[in-house]
């Protein structure tokens, strides 16, 4: 990938749920180490955008590439490069936190992932849970714990829907630290986010959609 190409770029993408236009047109692109919010009122098109990107849904129109490259055409390199986060995970329920994160990050490739987890662990505050089930963790510790999957993984592109939700005031600070981090580590970020202060700290872009009539 040259300096001058987008990691990602999304073109004149159209997206319709029964007939009805609900993205239309829409059009911009994202570099390496940069960041991106999607902004908009709810039911304004924001996760239709993302699931697109991810390939969970099919656009009517348009062109999203990753690096250059169709992203419905490199299929496994989307699988490797892009980390997402767009619903509630499910999680094993017989497996613990930690070891949750130590099988993805083995599942990615990761053959020895003990440090890498426990660093994890620490920054996210769930060290003190690490052994517990996903079962019994409160709801915004499961959101930590989701949003960690996202991290103990080789990433290019984050793609994370509402990645604020269910935190407290310390975790969207977490959040906003680790996403600019992130950005500091070359992983380019495409989110949808209501907070706008999470969207002032992270985002160099906005894009600003809304629900078409
Ligand atoms: N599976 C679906 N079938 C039909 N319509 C859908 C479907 N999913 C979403 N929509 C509609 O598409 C529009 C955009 O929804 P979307 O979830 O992308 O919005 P959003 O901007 O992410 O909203 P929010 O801020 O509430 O999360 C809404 O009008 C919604 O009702």
């Amino acid at each position: 990938m040259t300096t001058a190409e987008p990691r990602l770029a999304v073109q004149g993408l159209r997206h319709l749920y029964a007939e009805r236009p609900v993205i239309e047109d829409l059009t911009f692109t994202l570099r390496a180490g940069r960041a991106i919010a999607l902004v908009g009122p709810n039911g304004a098109g924001k996760t239709t955008v993302l699931k697109c990107i991810v390939g969970s849904a099919e656009p009517a129109a348009g062109q999203i590439l990753l690096d250059g490259v169709p992203i419905d055409e490199r299929v496994e390199v989307v699988r490797r490069d892009v980390a997402s986060l767009l619903d509630d995970l499910d999680f094993f329920p017989d497996l613990t936190v930690a070891e949750h994160l130590d099988l993805l990050a083995r599942a990615h490739g990761n053959p020895e992932p003990e440090d890498l987890v426990d660093t994890l662990l620490d920054d996210i505050g769930l060290l003190a849970a690490a052994e517990q089930l996903p079962g019994s963790l409160s709801s915004g510790q499961r959101r930590r714990l989701a949003l960690a999957t996202t991290l103990v993984r080789p990433r290019k592109l984050l793609v994370l829907d509402e990645p604020e939700q269910r935190l407290d005031t310390d975790g969207v600070a977490w959040l906003a630290e680790r996403l600019q981090a992130e950005k500091q580590a070359g992983t380019s970020i495409l989110f949808a986010s209501h907070d706008k202060e999470l969207v002032d700290a992270v985002a160099d872009e906005t894009v600003a959609l809304a629900p078409l009539p």
